[in-house]
């Protein structure tokens, strides 16, 4: 009798029950709000205002992100991930250097069935040696580049330098839409501003009912700007319910969420969203976050034009590329305690 196949299931990959994926996708068109940047959209600041405010998602269309150096990412991204283990192996992160390619990443400790790669946009990043306070030197991380894939590196500039351009755009939105002026926040972001771009590549997976691409998280920096390919995956926490919501993708269209920064400066007016990605068992997926982050040396917190005697501030002041280091700290060495995250910054009311 010829002996049955059994695909063994990896534990370090099984999600607790309460967070596997729902096999009944919740209706993902016309949810998260489809904003037109275009400057003739005569809504748009309201628009920005309340996509904030009820969902800390939505996806933007005429974003000024030309169509062809998208595609140009995507497909020096693909050629990447198609690379030998070898290849990429070549150009690993380690302990020295949080930036390139990585297969083991966890999050909340179950392990996320992805490939990743990890540029700077700002090349070296420039953040604290270390995550002790009295300690003031820093180090420069530079970005490794596959030897073999020539390409690759033009089209990653080339394209972190235009959603840069967007990403400005956009804290410029949203400082209008907290009735703030334009240029309230781009100052964290000039000078050394820590953003970084993450590839991620979800190889199809034969057990997507337990695992998942990446578990369920929020986004720690300012804001992030997603391009996720036509097989969709990504699902957003609804704020009214918790329900899991698709987000449906629109070809050409940036998702956008807030993070936990972002919470902190507009004093929890906006939230940052919990979302997640699942996996299928027949398709990979491509999906490239643009993570724009302020720079190491800006003390995060509550902004104090929206802070008064109703209001006091909810967060203490936090030094960001201390924070950064801090977490650097625990995934290496996977501490017994928990990430570090903005709740630890929490003052109690
Ligand atoms: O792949 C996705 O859709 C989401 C990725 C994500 O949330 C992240 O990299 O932080
Ligand atoms: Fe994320």
């Amino acid at each position: 009798m010829a002996a049955e196949k059994v695909v063994a299931v990896d534990s370090a990959f099984i999600q607790a029950t309460e967070h596997r994926p729902k096999t009944t996708i919740i209706a993902e068109s016309k949810c998260i709000p489809l904003i037109d940047l275009s400057s003739t959209n005569p809504n748009l600041v309201t628009q920005i205002s309340h996509a904030c405010k009820n969902w800390g998602f939505f996806q933007v269309i005429n974003h000024g992100v030309p169509m062809e150096c998208r595609r140009n990412m995507e497909s020096v991204a693909k050629k990447f991930f198609a690379l030998s283990e070898e290849e990429k192996g070549k150009v690993k992160r380690d302990i020295n250097n949080p930036l390139g390619y990585y297969d083991a990443e966890h999050t909340k400790n179950v392990r996320d069935w992805k490939q990743v790669f990890d540029l700077a946009v700002e090349n070296p990043a420039v953040f604290p040696a270390s995550h002790e306070p009295d300690d003031q030197e820093i180090v420069e991380y530079f970005n490794q580049w596959p030897e073999n894939l020539p390409e690759f590196r033009e089209a990653c500039e080339g394209y972190a330098e235009k959603v840069k351009t967007l990403g400005f755009k956009l804290v410029e939105l949203i400082s209008l839409s907290l009735g703030l002026p334009e240029n309230r926040l781009t100052g964290f972001f000039k000078e050394g501003h820590a953003s970084f771009i993450r590839i991620n590549h979800y190889p199809p997976c034969p057990y997507p009912d337990v695992a998942l691409g990446v578990g369920r998280h929020k986004d720690s920096g300012g804001i992030t700007i997603l391009a996720q390919d036509d097989v969709g995956g990504l699902e957003v926490k609804r704020k009214t319910d918790g329900a899991w919501i698709r987000v449906q993708p629109i070809p050409d269209a940036f998702i956008v969420n807030l993070g936990d920064i972002m919470q902190a400066w507009t004093n929890e007016i906006y939230q940052s969203v919990e979302h997640r990605a699942v996996v299928n068992s027949e398709k990979e997926r491509l999906s490239i976050a643009f993570f724009f982050n302020p720079a190491h040396h800006v003390n995060v917190e509550p902004l104090s034009e929206l802070i008064d005697h109703q209001n006091p501030p909810k967060y203490r002041p936090y030094n960001y590329g201390k924070f950064y280091a801090t977490r650097k700290v625990s995934n290496f060495e996977k501490l017994d305690v928990e990430n570090i995250q903005l709740t630890h910054f929490k003052l109690s009311q």
